[in-house]
């Protein structure tokens, strides 16, 4: 009997302390809510492809905990962030976040619980976009339930299909601590690990081992990925800019010659300008093709018309208004024509408009 009313007492005093547990992370969580807010926004089309995003910071990672139901995830979370573990089973709890220090910058880490996303309220393409905006995947198992560890495969084969390429994966076995009633081997998870080629831990939220590693190490992968990733969009870019450089030079280097020809022809009028080609460019080095495009068909309406000057040999055109004439070995070109067009040594047109 005596022992009965002992172990009556003990039994209350463990219910005023996980009441007591219960409580004080209830509060710390409510404190914490103003800062729950999402602290990056990403908008996705209809493929889940990424059409805008913004991050407070490239020092915040957004980290997803996956799993069956009751593996722990929200046990988890509660123990990183709060380093305190609740004893009663809450299915609603979502999201935090803990800032780390990393090679003396400070991080943050966004922890999130998928199980929220699948309640039967929310709508299935919601799972799709929270994976697809997730930056790192924590996929836990209860090394006490075999089951539990068979599923990870089908959890991880759809992240691999839903996430962005090259998003770290850590394979997790939480409640270490419990070893009596263990399942799942270690060397079993490990190999699992190894077999789709992604780090693997074993953890406790009871008593907080291998948490700080876990996160410590996902979140350097993670922001080594970034890295990699502002690389390659740097050197696209670059890419981009020369190439783009290189266009506009070429631009403004043929308006450049076609404006000095333009000059040329508006001082000296098309009789006079062969005079003055070859101050300009010197005979030897002028190309033997010279092209007179817009005689007379373009006078007389009927489309632009493009006529070459066969090398030592005199080419005259006649229209209603227009005489056009070009002499091969003196570089001569008369037009009364709209347009001239020829070929220079260095290959570019040059093309010379009358207003
Ligand atoms: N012994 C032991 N029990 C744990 C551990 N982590 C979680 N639990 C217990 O496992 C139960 C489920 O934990 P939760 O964190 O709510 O599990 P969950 O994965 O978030 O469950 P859902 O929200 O349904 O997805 C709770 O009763 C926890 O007390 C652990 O490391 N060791």
């Amino acid at each position: 009997m005596k022992q009965d009313f002992e172990t009556f007492l003990s039994n209350i005093a463990v219910d005023a302390q996980r009441d007591k547990g219960k409580r004080r992370w209830l509060s710390k969580a409510k404190t914490k809510t103003k800062d729950r807010r999402p602290a990056s926004s990403i908008v996705l089309d209809l493929n889940n492809q990424r059409l805008w995003e913004r991050r407070p910071s490239m020092k915040t990672h957004a980290v997803l905990l996956m799993g069956e139901s009751r593996v722990g995830k929200s046990s988890i979370i509660a123990r990183y962030c709060y380093d305190m573990f609740p004893y009663f089973y809450d299915p609603g709890w979502d999201r935090d976040f803990k800032e780390v220090n990393i090679a003396s910058k400070t991080h943050k880490i966004e922890l999130e619980d998928l199980s929220t996303y699948v309640t039967p309220d929310q709508p299935f393409d919601l799972r799709d976009r929270v994976i697809a905006t997730a930056e790192g995947f924590v996929l836990v198992y209860d090394i006490t339930s075999k089951s539990s560890f068979d599923s990870i495969r089908a959890i991880y084969d759809e992240v691999r299909r839903k996430s962005g390429l090259g998003r770290p994966v850590v394979i997790v076995g939480n409640k270490r601590d419990d070893v009596d009633a263990r399942e799942v081997l270690s060397e079993v998870g490990a190999k699992l690990a190894k077999q789709i080629r992604c780090r693997f831990a074993e953890v406790s939220a009871k008593d907080g081992t291998g948490l700080e590693e876990l996160f410590l190490e996902l979140a350097t992968e993670i922001e080594g990925m970034k890295q990699r990733e502002a690389k390659v969009m740097a050197n696209v870019n670059c890419r981009n800019v020369g190439r783009a450089l290189i266009e506009v030079f070429e631009k403004v280097s043929k308006g450049l010659e076609r404006l000095h020809w333009q000059i040329l022809y508006w001082m000296y009028g098309p009789d006079r300008l062969l005079r003055v080609r070859p101050m300009v460019r010197p005979v030897e080095e002028a190309r033997e093709v010279v092209r007179v495009r817009s005689t007379e068909s373009a006078v007389s309406g009927k489309g632009r018309g493009t006529g070459s000057v066969v090398p030592g040999k005199l080419r005259e055109r006649k229209s209603r208004k227009n005489v056009v004439r070009g002499v091969e070995n003196e570089k001569e070109v008369m037009s009364g024509g709209l347009e001239i067009t020829m070929a220079g040594p260095s290959g570019v047109a040059l093309q010379v408009h009358r207003i």
